[in-house]
C-alpha cells in the first residue's frame, strides 16, 4: 500500500490561531517550525511520503490541515470550516489532491464541517456535531459518502473543539480518549480511558504502530502495554492552540 499523507508548514501567524476551550499561552514559532519537522520526519521515517499543501500564510490555523478535507478512498470531501477565518484555507488543499487524481466534492453552505470532527474506522465515519460541524455538514457528508458504502453517525461533541480532541482509534478499532472530556464514553463499544488529555490522540502509521504526543507517557506505556509500538513526536506548540498530532496531516492511503 502506498502511503503519503498531506502537511502544510506553519506561517509565520501560528500564534495567532484560534483558542476556544483553554486559555491562550504563547507561542514560540520557531520551536514550533521544529517540532512541525519533527513531526514531518517522523512520518518520512515510518515509510510516510509527505506532499506539502501550498502554504497559506494569511491563515495562522493553516498548519492544522486535517480540517481542510476528508479523504475516503478516491474522493476527497473539502470541508467548509465552521470558523468563517478558517475557511480560505481550502482552497490550496483541493489544488492538492487534484493534481494527485482525487475526485473533489465541496461541503456546501450552510452546511460546516471540519476535518477534525471525522474519525473513521473501516466502514464507519463518526462525526462530531457540537462546535465546528453542523447537521447540514453531517448530512452532505453522508450523501457523499454512502455510494462509497460509508456509513455516517453522528456524535455529541460539547467539552473539546473536535471529536478528535476527544478521541480517536487504535488499530483494531478500540476507542480510546481522555474520559473527562468525552461526552458519552459508553456510547463506544470498548472505551479505553487513557490518563492523559494529549493521549486521546493518536495517529495509525501502520496495523502495529501509533504515532502520538510526546505529553502522554503515562498513556504511552499504556499503549505500549498493549503491544503497539509508539513514535512519540513534541507538539506542544500546537496543543496550546487546541491540535493535536492528528491535525498535522491527511493520510492518503492506497
Ligand atoms: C483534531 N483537531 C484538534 C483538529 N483537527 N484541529 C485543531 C485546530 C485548532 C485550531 N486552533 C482551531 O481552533 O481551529
Amino acid at each position: 500500500m502506498r502511503k503519503r499523507a498531506l502537511v502544510r508548514r506553519p506561517g509565520p501567524r501560528l500564534a495567532d490561531g484560534l483558542v476556544t476551550h483553554i486559555p491562550r499561552t504563547p507561542v514560540d514559532g520557531e520551536l514550533a517550525l521544529r517540532q512541525w519537522q519533527g513531526y514531518v520526519d517522523a512520518l518520512r521515517a515510518e515509510g510516510w511520503e509527505t506532499i506539502e499543501v501550498p502554504p497559506a500564510d494569511d491563515c495562522p490555523d493553516a498548519v492544522f490541515v486535517e480540517d481542510t478535507v476528508v479523504v475516503h478512498g478516491d474522493l476527497a470531501v473539502v470541508s467548509r470550516p465552521g470558523a468563517d477565518e478558517r475557511r480560505p484555507e481550502t482552497a490550496g488543499t483541493e489544488r492538492t489532491l487534484a493534481a494527485l487524481g482525487y475526485r473533489i466534492a465541496r461541503i456546501e453552505a450552510p452546511g460546516t464541517l471540519d476535518g477534525g470532527d471525522v474519525l473513521k474506522h473501516d466502514g464507519t465515519v463518526w462525526v462530531g456535531l457540537g462546535g465546528r460541524t453542523n447537521e447540514a455538514g453531517l448530512a452532505q457528508l453522508a450523501a457523499l459518502l454512502a455510494p462509497l458504502g460509508a456509513e455516517v453517525v453522528g456524535v455529541p461533541v460539547t467539552r473539546v473543539l473536535h471529536l478528535k480532541s476527544g478521541v480517536t482509534a487504535l488499530p483494531d478499532g478500540t476507542v480510546v480518549g481522555f474520559e473527562p472530556l468525552v461526552d458519552d464514553p459508553a456510547g463506544w463499544p470498548g472505551f479505553l480511558a487513557v490518563p492523559e488529555e494529549e493521549g486521546s490522540h493518536v495517529v495509525l502509521l501502520d496495523g502495529t504502530t501509533v504515532l502520538m504526543s510526546s505529553s502522554a507517557p503515562a498513556t504511552r506505556a499504556l499503549l505500549e502495554g498493549r503491544g503497539l509500538r509508539v513514535v512519540a513526536v513534541d507538539v506542544t506548540e500546537f496543543e496550546k492552540l487546541e491540535g493535536c498530532v492528528t491535525c498535522l496531516s491527511v493520510r492518503l492511503r492506497g
